[in-house]
């Protein structure tokens, strides 16, 4: 096994070097990966570093060039040996035991200023013994639409990875899906775990528990620590998964994403959502909304999402139960429906100004939540101006006057007189009229938190893709990060 090294052939500058590395997955051992090379491209043209995520890395973007982005992100010279982590996954419901990363690896560990221990993991750097037929590439679209899928997700709230890193290589691909040829990225993902579902499926597959057992002990130690000392640890992991699991999808509806491929392979052992391909936010409330061209039977439709993650949860108890008593899972998957529900009540009600969470137990507010889901779904209203035209046309005058409650949004213009419209403005204006001044101010302000101005529905994505694609123009697609994260 080689030792990692931090000095390779980088100039001795390079803030990069300097990182608190850890080597927590190459201590497990060679059992769960398989130590491998990075491409080398023809070009490196960095597109996008995230500036935001180095102050947790305890680095002054300052004094981070783009040169260090590509020495560190595009020729991966600060950091070895490199890991395709190995790992199978049921896909669409079948199987699949030739899966693992085929064009990407786990570039580093690092220790953040917070306590917390994040990855570093690439996605599109080239071939590994998992690449099957595959080039081992990322389109420079799917490196875009990753890096906006993060940003977005993140300022909405969801427990999400981001993007450290997007630079372009140079090269020619070939895709169905995107008029080709395409140009090609390496994108450096800044997540929490790259251990997935899939990697305990696969110890299972192969017949080794005392591997799933270390696994697990390694999983608790780092990333469910506080359970660490308490003698049932491993069923309280299972039932703090569940309920990390149930807060993700919550967040994701209330979000309005539909991530398309919930296969256990990509699914986090830490509850945090990641791998961002054919995804999209719901242009209206459309429960059978399916974002994948190819899910042919919207088995990952908007809002099969819970049902899903409680089956691949379900999954996850074949390679534990190695482990953890299967009487204990079960009482922990039982919680799932009662907390997903729980939980996107609470968000929903965010998204709707309300925050006061002794209040939000009465009925009116039950009343008021069904009333939106059932006027959203009924009318041709986007999902997202919906709650966006209600956190910038918000007045304390709403308490007064039933009749100005979205009166300055389009939506009132087409909708105004309709009767489910009528309906829900009335139960709105009810719950305004029983709050007190201060209360109403803090309304506006949880409607403006929780309701971005910008979602990037697919014509926003595709409207920015454009003038790269056109004429290399990156000009609104840096507005459009910026607009996201205001
Ligand atoms: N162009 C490619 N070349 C080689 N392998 C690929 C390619 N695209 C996908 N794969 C492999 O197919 C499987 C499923 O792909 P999927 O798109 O879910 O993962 P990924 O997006 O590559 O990685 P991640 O889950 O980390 O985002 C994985 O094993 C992945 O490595
Ligand atoms: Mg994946």
């Amino acid at each position: 096994m080689t030792l990692p090294e931090t000095n390779l052939n980088t100039s001795s500058q390079n803030p990069f070097l300097s990182l608190n590395y850890e080597r927590a997955i190459l201590e497990l051992g060679d059992d769960y990966y398989d130590e491998v090379e990075a491409a080398e491209f023809p070009q490196l043209i960095l597109r996008w570093r995230n500036d935001a995520l180095l102050s947790r890395l305890g680095l002054d973007a300052a004094n981070v060039s783009d040169e260090h982005f590509i020495e560190a992100f595009g020729k991966f010279e600060v950091h070895k040996p490199l890991l395709a982590l190995r790992y199978h996954g049921y896909q669409f419901g079948e199987y699949n035991p030739q899966l693992g990363d085929g064009r990407g690896f786990l570039y580093a560990q690092v220790r953040g200023t917070d306590g917390q221990l994040y990855d570093f993991g690439t996605k599109g750097s080239g071939k590994t013994p998992y690449s099957r037929g595959g080039d081992g590439m990322l389109t420079l679209k799917g490196g875009v639409r990753e890096v906006l899928a993060a940003e977005m997700l993140h300022r909405m709230g969801v427990n999400t990875s981001r993007c450290l890193s997007m630079i372009e290589t140079g090269l020619d691909l070939w895709r169905g899906d995107e008029p080709s040829p395409t140009r090609s990225s390496v994108m450096v993902r800044f997540s929490k775990s790259h251990i997935r579902f899939g990697t305990f499926e696969r110890l299972n597959y192969i017949r080794r528990p005392d591997l799933i057992g270390k696994l697990l002990n390694h999983v608790i130690y780092i990333y469910y620590s506080h359970l660490g000392a308490e003698p049932d640890k491993y069923a309280l992991f299972y039932s703090e998964l569940v309920q990390r699991v149930a807060l993700l999808v919550a967040q994701w509806m209330a979000a309005g994403f539909c991530h398309a491929v919930l296969n256990t392979d990509n699914m986090s052992i830490t509850g945090e959502s990641f791998d961002y391909g054919p995804y999209a936010f719901i242009p209206k409330f459309d429960p059978n909304f399916t974002a994948a061209y190819f899910d042919y039977y919207g088995r990952y439709s908007y809002s099969n999402q819970p049902g899903i993650c409680k089956l691949n949860l379900e999954l996850l108890q074949k390679p534990l139960s190695a482990v953890i008593p299967t009487a204990d899972m079960e009482q922990g998957l039982s919680q799932f429906e009662d907390c997903y529900h729980a939980q996107y009540r609470v968000l929903m009600l965010k998204k709707l100004g309300f925050s006061n969470l002794e209040k939000l137990e009465s009925g009116e507010y039950e009343e008021l939540l069904k009333a939106t889901l059932r006027f959203l779904n009924n009318y041709p209203v986007s999902y997202h101006h919906f709650f966006s035209d209600l956190a910038t046309t918000f007045s304390h005058k709403w308490r007064d006057d039933a009749s100005l409650i979205l009166s300055g949004s389009e939506i009132t213009i087409e909708l105004g007189a309709s009767e489910l419209f009528l309906h829900w403005s009335g139960l709105y204006h009810k719950i305004l009229t029983n709050m007190a001044p201060d209360d109403i101010e803090k309304v506006g302000q949880t409607l403006i938190q929780s309701n971005p101005k910008t979602v990037i529905l697919r014509p926003i994505i595709e409207s920015v893709w454009e003038p790269i694609a056109q004429d290399n123009n990156w000009e609104p697609f840096y507005n459009l990060i910026k607009e996201i994260q205001n």
